[in-house]
């Protein structure tokens, strides 16, 4: 069926994981399984045939430098996975609208370039999917690039927390125009969403009333010092919350019992992202019972390989000319899906989706 070819929007941290981890499983045999991803072969398409054909940022550091070499510029300070040969693709200059928040504008410098036209450049370098990496706060810029992915027909991926796939109005343009959209806003391998839904779900299929519970996240990248900015975070907190409460459905907390969101930059932990989660209840006999627990993990690769799997989801529905939110993966992938489901629910319904068993 060939390739799957991607463009980027942000050549952050998150791309970077990315491109490595495309590069350091592109041989991996079929037929085993490697961390991070749901299959090697995912449907038509195995990791290698994804194919980075075009990037967009707006750091003067990047703009202009193969993807490779962009990877590890600027303010990118993930780990290494593996060296990079050149991609041949170059950095464009994307659209900036507001997507530098204050810390980003005190610490790089916007590229002097004109914004290109990323609809042609979608069409031209037949792009079958755009991943959208943009940072947290990106409302327009955001919006922006769904609007070109309608209008050059490409499906999108959107990793970042403004709501596109899951409110109506987006949800009815993509659907109108039969572009797929998997979305909004990644939920990493083994992240401080993922573990905090399970414990808190446990707690409740264990009868155990969780009254208070609070998820606090320090990190050291772009994203943390970014979100300083409390502004911006808005949506982020929203998305994050609800990813967790969604599975406690007969729980009502009440907005004072429930904190989760970012919460500090702390520079020399660099991509590195800790989570300190406690959930507070009670047992039989109204008895408390507390978990505490601290996950410590790289933040960007620990999202990468769900993103190759969403990205290969979107190019299935594409290829089967299927348009608006692919709720299989929105699900499984994504803190803001369109529909909440529990996650093994969420794994099995792409497993179907990969079959053809389910539309979407
Ligand atoms: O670890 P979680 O909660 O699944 O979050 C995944 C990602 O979610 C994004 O919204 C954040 O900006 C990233 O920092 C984070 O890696």
């Amino acid at each position: 069926m060939g390739s799957v070819r991607v463009a980027i929007v942000g050549v952050g941290n998150c791309a970077a994981s990315l491109v490595q981890g495309v590069e350091y499983y592109k041989d991996a045999d079929p037929d085993t399984k490697v961390p991070g991803l749901m299959h090697v072969q995912f449907g038509d398409y195995h990791v290698g045939d994804v194919e980075f054909v075009a990037a967009f940022d707006v750091d003067a550091k990047k703009v202009g430098l193969d993807l490779a070499d962009a990877i590890g510029a600027s303010e990118n300070n993930t780990i290494k996975i593996c060296d990079v040969p050149n991609t041949g693709v170059q950095v464009q200059r994307g659209h900036t609208h507001d997507g530098l928040g204050k810390y980003y504008r005190q610490t790089i410098e916007e590229s002097a370039e004109a914004p290109v036209d990323v609809v042609q450049i979608l069409k031209d370098k037949q792009v079958d999917v755009l991943i959208c990496y943009l940072p947290v706060g990106s409302e327009d810029a955001a919006k922006f690039y769904a609007q070109c992915a309608i209008d050059a027909k490409v499906a999108f991926v959107n990793a970042l927390p403004v709501f596109i796939a899951g409110t109506k109005e987006w949800a009815d343009k993509f659907t109108e125009a039969g572009v797929p959209i998997v979305g909004d806003d990644i939920k990493s391998q083994v992240g401080a969403t993922i573990t905090h839904r399970v414990m808190a779900k446990l707690f409740e299929d264990r009868g155990v009333r969780l009254e208070r519970t609070m998820q606090l996240n320090v990190g050291g990248n772009m994203d943390f010092k970014n979100m300083l900015e409390r502004d911006r975070l808005e949506s982020k907190k929203i998305s994050k919350t609800q990813a967790v409460t969604s599975q406690i459905p007969d729980r009502e907390l009440g907005e004072k019992n429930v904190h989760i969101g970012p919460s500090d930059y702390v520079a020399w932990l660099d991509d590195r992202k800790w989570a300190y989660v406690r959930l507070e209840g009670r047992a039989f006999g109204d008895v408390p019972l507390n978990l505490e627990y601290k996950l410590e993990v790289w933040d960007s690769p620990n999202s990468a390989g769900v993103i190759i799997d969403a990205l290969r989801a979107a190019k299935i529905a594409k290829d089967r000319g299927i348009g608006g939110p692919i709720l299989s993966a929105s699900s499984y992938f994504m803190k803001s899906p369109p529909v909440q489901y529990f996650d093994d629910e969420a794994y099995a319904n792409v497993e179907k989706f990969i079959k053809g068993e389910v539309e979407r």
